[in-house]
């Protein structure tokens, strides 16, 4: 069997077209949604993702705001591009860049983001919004996943999904996001703590693998026929001494699956699809 694939960077570049019309609505109510970006240091990885968020604004019509600080900013000034931000009526949403310089401090950075132009939905208020099952931006890997799941009529409801890794920004939100009462999955959460991993990916329909480690996931763990998400991204040096991106999950496993949303061209492109939605459902409200 070889897994078919569903492509996230054509189904994201479909969310930006039905975003592109949502947006010209908004220009009629005089509405620009605005979208800020805060990049601290000249990490070139980070660099590179934020180059794409503004990329992708533009292509949608969602005004950019870009802040950049240097790596040794002090936690003052990165506070005051937050209440800059904060107060900025034509920001509707923006992100801190993640992972900040160690001498910042990223709980209190994550705190001062506005509840409501939190972008990224990784707030503790918005994540707590998700725990209780209000309303609030959701989270963008997490909603990335189940949006491009329900546009491939991946069945949820009633289906056993292994979700490997309980990181804040993708595996313990996404649990959340599918044990909702409109998703109805039911969910097995695994992490380094758990004994015996394949017992758990083996026994699903779905595997949804964001523990960045490369390669975690052989076809060996899984049932054959099942959906598997790879949501690692973990830079490695290559044979040839270059650097690129590698997945969670073992090349092999497309041979056994049913399907496969791969690494790159998966997960990547529908979270950035969904930091734009995020925005414009902010703007919406205006
Ligand atoms: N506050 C914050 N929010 C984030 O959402 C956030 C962050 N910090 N820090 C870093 C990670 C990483 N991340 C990626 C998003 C898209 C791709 C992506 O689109 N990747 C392409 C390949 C690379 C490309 O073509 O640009 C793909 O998977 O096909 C990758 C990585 C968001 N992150």
């Amino acid at each position: 069997m070889t897994a078919t694939l569903l492509d996230g960077k054509a189904t994201a570049a479909e969310i930006k077209d039905e975003l592109r019309i949502r947006v010209k609505a908004l220009a009629e109510r005089g509405i620009i949604p605005g979208l800020g970006t805060v990049l601290v240091g000249a990490d070139p990885g980070s660099q590179a993702y934020v180059n794409g968020k503004h990329r992708d604004c533009a292509e949608v019509g969602i005004a950019s705001i870009r802040r950049e600080l240097p790596a040794d900013a002090t936690q003052q000034q990165v506070d005051d591009v937050l209440a800059e931000l904060n107060a900025d009526p034509a920001c509707h949403g923006y992100i801190v860049q993640l992972p900040l310089p160690a001498h910042l401090d990223t709980q209190r950075v994550l705190e001062l983001i506005d509840p409501d132009k939190d972008a990224d939905g990784l707030h503790p208020v918005n994540l707590g919004r998700l725990v209780l099952g209000y309303d609030g931006p959701l989270p963008c890997t997490p909603r990335g996943i189940v949006e491009l799941l329900r546009r491939h009529d991946v069945a949820l409801r009633g289906a056993t999904v292994a979700v490997v890794g309980r990181g804040n920004t993708v595996g313990r939100p996404l649990g959340l996001l599918l044990t909702r009462r409109s998703e109805n999955a039911t969910v097995t959460l695994c992490h380094t703590g758990t004994l015996d991993l394949a017992a758990h990916t083996r026994a699903a329909d779905i595997v949804i693998v964001a523990a960045g480690v490369p390669g975690l996931l052989t076809a060996e763990m899984i049932n054959p026929g099942a959906v598997v998400v790879d949501v690692g991204i973990t830079r490695v040096i290559g044979a040839d001494g270059k650097g690129r991106y590698t997945g969670d999950v073992d090349p092999e496993v497309a041979e056994t699956a049913g399907a496969l949303v791969p690494m790159p061209g998966g997960v990547g492109p529908m979270t950035r699809a969904m930091l734009l939605t995020n925005v414009v459902e902010r703007a919406e409200r205006d």
